[in-house]
């Protein structure tokens, strides 16, 4: 009999719980790292993430510890799941308990803030290991709908096409449906810009700006997240795939998206404090919006959604105002 392929999630937030519970169903034995120890006692004894993801029973092949090196241990796969701009400080403090040959596995959908790194790129860096041993899952994969089994296809992505496919075989289940990738860059664009589309759909839905905004929002959205993604080397039909497309369409169509839901509530009038304060989990693109624009401006890409964006979130203007600005743009071909 062969051995259970063994995974260690790194945070056992909404995303790493319900991807831990796709690992679990797929049939690998699961170790997720909470920082908290109440939340690894609920996970344990009472088979649920009340803080995260309440509802829902955990498999028996999922357990959870505080200790990295316990969870670490023999891993096949190092899952991470914390939020981007915290991803460094946390892989350091697990970068001497990594399993030697363990593949490297980002789920998070932001730009370091600074850098402006990829995830994959930080992974890299702090874990001292090459692309080949860093993969990348993304895609329309809200985690709530993924723990309550309903369908959904995805992406791993990695620059060596055999280790996205071993990935690929740990993680597809009956209602998950991985599709693999090697082209990492333009997947993880896809995942960080989509949340914030998100965030600029939320605001004008907020608004009550109506359908035909947002259909504009999420097509010339996904033109701008092309055009840094061409500058940067990643391959076009990447954007119309399920990093691209599929998750820009979920997230700006979900009221389960926590950037759909900043948005929305910026829209409506909360100031900037009072959204941060009502949102209980990670929303990237609040701070990713910076670190998108800081990559359009090395790669002097025009990005006028994800600066209208940064302009409300980070620099107070009224959505009214940034609305005016955005729409009396010179006029343009549509495909320049
Ligand atoms: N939730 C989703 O539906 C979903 C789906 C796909 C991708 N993602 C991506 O997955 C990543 C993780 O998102 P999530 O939804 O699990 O977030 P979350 O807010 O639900 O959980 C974050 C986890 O990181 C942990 N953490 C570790 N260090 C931390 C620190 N310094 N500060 C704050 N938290 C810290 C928290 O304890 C928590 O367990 C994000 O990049 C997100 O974009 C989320
Ligand atoms: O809740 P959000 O906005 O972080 O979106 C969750 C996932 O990325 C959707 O695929």
């Amino acid at each position: 009999m062969s051995k259970a392929v063994k995974a260690a999630v790194v945070g056992a937030g909404s995303w790493g719980t319900a991807f831990g519970m796709v690992l679990a169903d797929a049939g690998c034995e699961v170790t997720l790292w909470a920082r908290r120890a109440e939340v690894a006692e609920a996970i344990n004894s009472g088979r649920t993430n009340p803080d995260y993801l309440p509802g829902f029973e955990l498999p028996e092949n999922l357990r959870a510890t505080t200790d990295p090196a316990v969870a670490a241990a023999d891993a096949d796969f190092t899952v991470l799941s914390v939020p981007s701009q915290t991803l460094r400080a946390n892989l350091a403090a697990w970068a001497p308990v990594l399993a030697p040959d363990t593949v490297l596995v980002s789920l998070m959908k932001g730009v370091e803030l600074g850098s402006a790194m990829r995830m994959s790129e930080v992974v890299e860096d702090v874990a001292g290991v090459g692309p080949e041993r860093v993969a990348v899952v993304t895609g329309p994969n809200l985690a709530r709908e993924i723990a309550a089994r309903m369908p959904a296809a995805s992406v791993v992505a990695c620059a060596d096409e055999t280790v996205a496919q071993r990935l690929q075989a740990a993680c597809h289940t009956p209602y998950f449906r991985p599709y693999t990738n090697t082209d990492v860059v333009g997947c993880e664009l896809g995942g960080a810009v989509k949340n914030v589309i998100g965030l600029a759909v939320g605001i004008a839905d907020g608004m009550g700006l109506g359908d035909n905004a947002k259909g504009s929002l999420i097509t010339r959205g996904l033109a701008e997240t092309t055009r840094l993604g061409l500058a940067m080397g990643a391959d076009p039909l990447t954007f119309s795939g399920l990093a691209g497309l599929g998750d820009l369409v979920a997230t700006c169509s979900s009221p389960l998206s926590r950037n759909h839901t900043f948005g929305t509530n910026l829209g409506r009038g909360m100031t900037l404090q009072e959204t941060i304060a009502v949102t209980k989990q990670t929303a990237e693109g609040v701070k990713s919006c910076e670190s998108v624009l800081d990559l359009a401006r090395r790669h002097d890409v025009d990005m006028p959604i994800t600066e209208t964006v940064v302009g409300i979130v980070h620099e107070g203007k009224p959505p009214v105002v940034a609305l005016k600005e955005l729409m009396s743009r010179s006029a343009k071909a549509e495909r320049r």
